[in-house]
């Protein structure tokens, strides 16, 4: 079988993405999936993105997200600002774009080469011992530490996402120091990819959030610096309740391809 694909990356949160409306890809194709991810057998991606058909009248289209393990999972901020600028070059949308992920309805804005993605409102946050745990369609342990440069993300966010805290369903970990009041640097720690990734767009938000949450910023907009590039974050906070969440930051095409598989 021959498989047509498009490669884009969102600061370096890199995914395989298929125009799936007439399904192309196969049901059950966990294995597949994983071999297309491969990054020396494969394609190499941090994630697999399907547009598919909308499921009601108001979306321009449906987001189906797969980890590089294979396995569908919870929502992937990058890869729906990715999904969305794939949608603008495939002439689905002009820009604006309404579609519903896996965490529900999202809209989205592409402006400048910037795609702007809204996220859910978030109103549960766990505080923990030196840490926040919240869920922002997907989710994460926020931890603010110093020295994020040095750190061994891959050894210490494993020991997180598997400790007793997340057995069950694991979570994203993030690293995060600040650097001036509305600026924080953040490393992640991915689910499903199991390492380190360059960004994570769920992930900036939680830290964007649980910065405003400890009154670490008075900012309703947060710059955040990944290894693979910067991110902003806007939101409406009222007590302890976040409204108006909006990821924004650059989703690109890298290539195209067809695959034997
Ligand atoms: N890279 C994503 C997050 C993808 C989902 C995550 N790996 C999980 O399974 O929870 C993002 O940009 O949000």
């Amino acid at each position: 079988m021959k498989l047509e694909f498009y490669k884009y990356q969102g600061t370096g949160n890199d995914f395989v993405m298929l125009d799936n409306r007439d399904s192309i890809l196969p049901k059950n194709s966990t294995k597949l999936i994983r071999d297309l991810c491969d990054r020396k057998f494969g394609i190499g991606a941090d994630g697999l993105i399907c547009l598919e058909n909308p499921e009601n009248n108001t979306d321009d289209f449906k987001m189906v997200y797969f980890n590089a393990d294979g396995n569908e999972s919870s929502m992937c901020g990058n890869g729906g600002r990715c999904l969305v600028a794939f949608a603008k070059f495939l002439g689905i949308i002009e820009n604006s774009a309404r579609f519903t992920a896996i965490d529900g309805p999202h809209e989205a804005i592409v402006k400048d080469g910037i795609v702007s993605l809204k996220m859910q409102d978030v109103e549960e946050f766990k505080e923990g011992d030196e840490f926040i745990f919240l869920n922002t369609g997907s989710p994460h342990h926020v931890s603010f530490i110093d020295g994020v440069s040095h750190l061994d993300v891959k050894k210490e966010g494993a020991a997180i996402r598997y400790s007793k805290l997340y057995r069950d369903g694991g979570t994203n970990v993030n690293f995060v120091q600040e650097i001036s009041k509305d600026t924080f640097s953040v490393r992640t720690y991915e689910r499903g990819v199991e390492d380190e990734t360059l960004s994570c767009g769920t992930g900036v938000t939680a830290v964007a959030l649980a910065a405003s949450f400890t009154s670490k910023t008075d900012s309703e907009k947060v710059k955040l610096i990944t290894p693979g590039g910067e991110l902003s974050v806007s939101f409406k906070k009222q007590d302890k309740k976040f409204t108006d969440v909006w990821l924004s930051g650059p989703a690109q095409q890298v290539f195209k391809g067809d695959i034997l598989c």
